[in-house]
């Protein structure tokens, strides 16, 4: 069984004769360990999808199943709770919490859900992403490339089924975005975390080990990344 699945994945926004297709019957397998990127232009339906996939949005039609659940049944509490325990999200603008350290914005979703800290688990994932210094400095005390590592570390406590990546370096330059990305090439392989990161750039998404390009909606073509 596939990890993630979407079946004719459809979502419509407005009425005709405005309505804009921004999914339009996207059928998508993704198993674990899984680094795949998903790329395409301003407005292709990139982050409409990462929204589906993660249960953040409703489909207009079709389907998303994550580790055998269905999203599309579920009530927005239980997806609350579902996208807590399986879904790790990392985004371009970070959303850390500035009032709180490092360390404590990692486990933040940890002790959210109500969990013991892992604490071996998360000093493994503090020291993999360089971050053991910084334990007790706040995020205004941070570089954009260390918040975003604190962003992926906290994504990645909770250990994720799934870890979903939105443009993850938008913000940053184009050195730390190599560092950031070696960063999530690392998670990959050495946590063996599924990844699913969107981005506008090509040379990007090479990173991945399955690029998936996106056109008004639909899956257009599909191939390998550098690795
Ligand atoms: N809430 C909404 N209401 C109406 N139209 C929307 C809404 N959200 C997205 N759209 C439209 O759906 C299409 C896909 O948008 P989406 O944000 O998924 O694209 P994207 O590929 O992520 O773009 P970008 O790279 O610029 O973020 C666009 O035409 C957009 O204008």
């Amino acid at each position: 069984m596939p990890l993630l699945e979407t079946h004719e994945l459809k979502k419509y926004y407005g009425r005709e004769p405005n309505m804009v297709r921004a999914l339009d019957g996207v059928n998508l397998t993704v198993e674990t360990g899984e680094f795949v990127a998903v790329v395409g232009q301003s407005g292709s339906g990139k982050s409409t999808l990462l929204h589906m996939l993660g249960g953040l949005d409703q489909p207009t039609s079709g389907y998303v199943v994550v580790e055998g659940h269905e999203l599309n049944g579920m009530s927005d509490e239980q997806l609350t709770i579902f996208r807590r325990r399986n879904i790790g999200f990392v985004f371009q603008n970070y959303n850390l919490v500035p009032i709180l350290n490092v360390y404590e914005n990692i486990v933040l979703p940890i002790e959210l859900d109500g969990n013991t800290i892992d604490t071996d688990f998360v000093s493994e994932i503090v020291n993999t992403l360089g971050l053991d210094g910084k334990r007790g400095n706040f995020p205004n005390e941070l570089s954009g490339g260390q918040q975003q590592r604190v962003a992926i570390a906290r994504a990645l406590a909770t250990k994720p089924s799934i870890l979903l990546a939105d443009e993850p370096t938008g913000n940053l330059d184009s050195k730390t975005s190599q560092d950031v990305l070696g960063v999530l090439k690392l998670t990959s392989t050495q946590f063996h975390q599924t990844i699913i990161m969107i981005t506008h750039n090509e040379q990007i998404a090479q990173l991945a080990d399955r690029i998936i390009h996106i056109e008004d909606g639909k899956m257009i073509r599909e191939g390998c990344g550098r690795r």
